[in-house]
């Protein structure tokens, strides 16, 4: 069986991601197998490219084909910030709990109709052989005045979605799968994956 790395150190994302690949034919490896293992600088200025960054560090010092994700939130107010930055929107090791302050502190004058925002995610996997395969996805909302849910992970209970009068941190992983940016592009990387592994 194929071998694929999860190329993330985020508790939340790999477990998204195993939950969705557990119907594929592959197995799934953690980045805790490889202690010895540094994290790069993802230093691009796009999702797609920190992901590359990702799936190029993990796949040269791991040895395996590597499957990385990229991903962030970008609000409309804030001139789409905090996007790439995400992870250190409050400073270099912020918390969940400190980026979402920050982001509300952020947003304080900011009326309900002007808090639209989006959730992004760039998935590359990397083979051994060099071949790349991406794909992405996205998720609309709106920022909430206070968080709410103890689902999820990072903003997911300031990521409030309106269809669903919810907000990301209220739903289980298999209703945020369905409808999340990394959910979009999980499905369709799974699909591109079936047909690459074949
Ligand atoms: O780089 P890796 O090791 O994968 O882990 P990371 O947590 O640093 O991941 P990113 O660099 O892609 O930063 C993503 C940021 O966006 C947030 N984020 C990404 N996907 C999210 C989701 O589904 N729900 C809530 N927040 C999310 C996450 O909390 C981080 O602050
Ligand atoms: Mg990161």
């Amino acid at each position: 069986m194929k071998e694929i790395v999860i190329a993330s150190k985020n508790k939340g994302k790999i477990a998204e991601i195993e939950k969705y690949f557990a119907t594929l034919s592959v197995k799934v490896i953690s980045l805790a197998e490889f202690p010895e293992v540094d994290e790069p600088i993802e230093d691009g200025d796009t999702f797609e490219k920190n992901s590359l960054i990702k799936a190029s560090y993990y796949a040269l010092h791991t040895g395996k084909a590597c499957l990385a994700d990229d991903s962030g939130l970008e609000v409309d107010a804030l001139n789409y910030a905090p996007g790439v930055y995400s992870a250190r929107f409050a400073g270099e090791h912020a918390t969940d709990a400190e980026n979402n302050q920050k982001l509300l502190v952020s947003l304080e004058n900011i009326s309900k109709n002007k808090r639209q925002a989006r959730f992004r995610c760039a998935l590359t996997f990397l083979d051994t052989d060099g071949t790349v395969i991406t794909c992405d996805g996205s998720c609309e909302g709106e920022i909430a005045f206070a968080p709410s849910g103890d689902g999820g992970f990072g903003y997911d209970p300031l990521f409030y979605l309106p269809e669903l009068n919810k907000s990301m941190a209220q739903l289980s992983m298999e209703e945020k799968n369905k409808i999340s940016h990394r959910g979009k592009a999980l499905k369709k990387m799974a699909e591109k994956l079936a047909g690459y592994l074949r």
